[in-house]
Parts: C-alpha cells; structure tokens; sequence
C-alpha cells in the first residue's frame, strides 16, 4: 500500500482553482445524454466518479467528446435511445452515477445489469427501487435485498403518485426527479420520511431548470413534474468549482494562515456545501466572499455545536478542524454518513483517537476534543477520498502524519495532495 508521510506545515498561502463539481458533473451529463443533439460541458471534473458515468454513456452508444485535459465535453445526446450494453454497466462506488442512471434506465428502452466495488454492494437503494416497482418498473435485485447489483429492464412507465423515503440519502429522490420528466404521464412525487442533505436536491432542481424542465413542490415535501417533457439542450453549460473540494482549503487557511484565494465557488454557489464557509466563520475564519470566489485567512478557532445534515460530505473537515480549535465540536443529524463511502462516522472517530482526539460516536453524531499531546499517527483511509483530504489538516495543524492509500481521493480530486503542496510551506 502506497503510504503518503506529510510534514508539519507552518504556513499556507497562494491561490487554488477548484476542479468541477462532482455532483454537477454527473447530473448534467445524464441529462445532455438524454437530450437531442450535442452540449458542451464546460470545467467537468476529471475524477473517478465521473469516468464511471462516461463509461457507462460511452457503452449505450452515448458520443462523448473529451479535450486533452478532460475538462470539456462534447455529449452527443441521443434523446434517451440508449443501446443494449453487452456488458454490465460497472459505476465504482459512485452515488451520483449509480443512483440517477437506476431511475432513468428503469424508465427508457433496453436491458442493463448496473454493478459497482464492494462497498457499492453495502450502500442501500431500496427506496429508490421501492418507489420504482411502484411505478411498474423491473428492477431486480441480483444479490441482497435493498442492494446493489440490479438488473433493469427498461419500459415507458406512467408516472402518477408515489411516495419515496427520503431519510437515508437525497440521491434517491434525485434520481425519481430526473426520470420523471421522461414518463409517459405527470408525476407526483411525496417524501416519507425526513428528507435528508436536502440543499442537493436544489441542485437537482437547478440542472433540470437548465435543461429546460420547471419542477414544482410544496416545502419539498410533495414535488409535481409533468411528463413526456423530454430535456432540451442548454448548449452549453458550465461546471462551478466543487463546494465539497473548496472546504479544505477553507479549513487549511482557517488553521494554518496566510491568505488562500480559492476559485470557482463564491455566494453565487448552488452547491449547499458552500455552508461549510459559513461554519467556519461561526468557528472563526476570516472569509471576504466574492460571488465566485472566497478569501480565507486565519482566526482564533473556537469549537461549535452544528446541525450539519445539510452539508453532510463538507463536515467531514469539520471534525479534523476540531483538533485545533479551542474547546470540544459537535456536528449532529449526520446518521448517513454510516452508509456512504465507508461508515464515516466509526472511521472518523477511530482515527480521531489515533491523533490523540477524545471522541465520542453517537449513532448519528461525532464529538471531538483536541488532543493534549498529538500522537504520531499512520491513517486510515477506508478507500474514502474525504477520510484522506480531511486528515491532511493534521499537517496543516503543524503536526507530521502519514496518510495510507492516499490514492483514494481520486473519486472527487486526484490531484488534491499537489494542489495542497503548492500551497504549503514548511
Ligand atoms: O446528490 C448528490 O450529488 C450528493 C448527495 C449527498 O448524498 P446523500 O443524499 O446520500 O446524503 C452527498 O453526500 C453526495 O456526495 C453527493
Ligand atoms: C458521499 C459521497 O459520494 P457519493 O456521490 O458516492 O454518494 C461523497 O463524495 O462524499
């Protein structure tokens, strides 16, 4: 295993541009596939969990034409016509990719077997399938109930009122809105449950508006598409900076100082995740925003007690901000972090304490104090690109550690351990 040793760095400073939304990326990919004719996809992330929806469209007979640095797509859309893969459509560990695809390849013509890595097989998405079978899709579990892999039949289905729990992961209800434009008939979607990360489902919304399909919904509780609307192409549309990716280098000003101007996410931001900002300030960050753009430097960092169910994926970096604030952080509602790249709650706390942290993991909250002495620590990282991102804090605190596998965070952002060196000084 490739281990990666980061030194204490005393000062961080200079200018980073972030790379394309990953949640962005995938839905408007999708949706340029299911429109006729071609759109250009500006600033799209390079990563893992976007090759995995480029291979799956490119294997359905989806053109897709890249530039050098696979930032700029060319997407032939084929109005949804997709052809038969001879293969199983593999999608990682990719939520965006698998869920969204589950929904819209349940509602067009064709036969396809969807599968993913291990941990893909532990992630549920029985309320998405649930809320599909309702609809009168054919979707079959090949393995566990509730669990991927599945195998889909695609058909034209009606639409009409369903009900979807949305208290595991708004990528269900997500996939449900992008699908239903295309059924035959209009769609009455209604939440059980307590919709949960729902600032998401905005950005849901947002992309289909780009794309030309007006979602209507009463306090995101009821949501009313009407059907046979099809996707029209925007033409072209561009990527913001990934709001998930900026929280790092919020963190790493906040801790560390010297001034970072980081690029492509600002207070024009649809990503919920630029709540992360917001946070810090609570906790002491000096931040001048700019409307794509933010400017962080250091503060007297306090601990904070926070509801973070909005911004599940930023709040990772929250809990090692932790480890150089004054007094103890709570970051509660976060049930779901137990079932998405590895149980993040168990991990977080488990290599918490590996620094020296005293941490304690509720079912679905983490406390954390800092250390009184930092522990020399070699961690973890559950083949879970935050776990990674989120521990080089550590160094940034001005204390050594080594990172394990530190290869994973090329799910959302394989060059972030380079991109944190040009900013680092030791
Ligand atoms: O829709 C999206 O793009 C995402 C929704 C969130 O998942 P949940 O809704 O499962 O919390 C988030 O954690 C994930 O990284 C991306
Ligand atoms: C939860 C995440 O990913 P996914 O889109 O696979 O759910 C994440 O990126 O933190």
């Amino acid at each position: 295993m490739e281990q990666l040793p980061l030194k204490p760095i005393k000062k961080v400073s200079g200018s980073v541009t972030l790379p394309g939304s990953k949640s962005l990326s995938n839905r408007i990919l999708l949706l340029a596939a299911l429109c006729d004719g071609v759109t250009e996809v500006r600033n799209l992330l390079d990563s893992d969990d976007i090759r995995h929806m480029l291979a799956a469209l490119d294997v359905m007979g989806v053109k897709v034409e890249l530039n050098d640095d696979k930032t700029v797509a060319l997407v032939h859309g084929n109005g949804g016509q997709f052809k038969t893969p001879s293969e199983p459509l593999f999608l990682g560990n990719a939520g965006t990719a698998f869920r969204p695809l589950t929904a819209v390849l349940a509602a067009t013509q064709g036969k396809f077997t969807l599968t993913g890595e291990p941990r893909m097989e532990e992630r549920p998405i029985g309320h998405l399938v649930d809320a599909l079978d309702a609809l009168g899709a054919d979707v079959t579990y090949l393995k566990n109930e509730h669990y991927p892999p599945l195998d889909i039949v695609g058909k034209k289905l009606q639409g009409g009122t369903v009900e979807i729990d949305g208290s595991i992961s708004s990528q269900f209800l997500t996939a449900l809105l992008m699908a239903a434009p295309i059924f035959d008939g209009d769609s009455e979607i209604k939440i059980s449950g307590e919709l949960v990360s729902k600032p998401y489902i905005d950005i849901t919304l947002g992309v289909m508006r780009q794309f030309g399909v007006v979602v209507e919904h009463d306090n995101y509780q009821v949501f009313y598409v009407k059907g046979q609307q099809g996707y029209t192409s925007p033409k072209s549309i561009m990527v913001e900076g990934d709001a998930s990716s900026a929280s790092y280098f919020v963190a790493a000003a906040a801790i560390a100082g010297g001034e970072i101007e980081i690029n492509g996410v600002g207070k024009s931001s649809v990503q919920g995740d630029i709540g992360f900002a917001k946070v810090m300030e609570q906790v002491g960050a000096k931040i001048e925003w700019f409307d794509e753009k933010l400017i962080v430097k250091k503060g007297q960092l306090m601990g904070v007690d926070i509801d973070a169910n909005a911004i599940p994926d930023a709040a990772m970096t929250l809990a090692t901000v932790a480890l150089f604030a004054e007094g103890k952080t709570a970051i509660r509602n976060i049930y779901n972090w137990r079932v998405k790249e590895t149980d993040r709650l168990y991990a977080m706390a488990t290599e918490l304490r590996k620094v020296g942290a005293e941490v304690v993991e509720g079912e679905d909250f983490i406390e954390i104090t800092p250390p009184e002495e930092f522990k020399l620590a070699e961690i973890d990282t559950y083949n879970d690109h935050r776990i990674a991102m989120c521990f080089s804090m550590v160094s940034v605190g001005g204390q050594p550690v080594t990172i394990n596998d530190p290869g994973c965070t090329a799910k959302t952002f394989p060059t972030y351990f380079d991109v944190l060196a040009s900013i680092s000084h030791h």
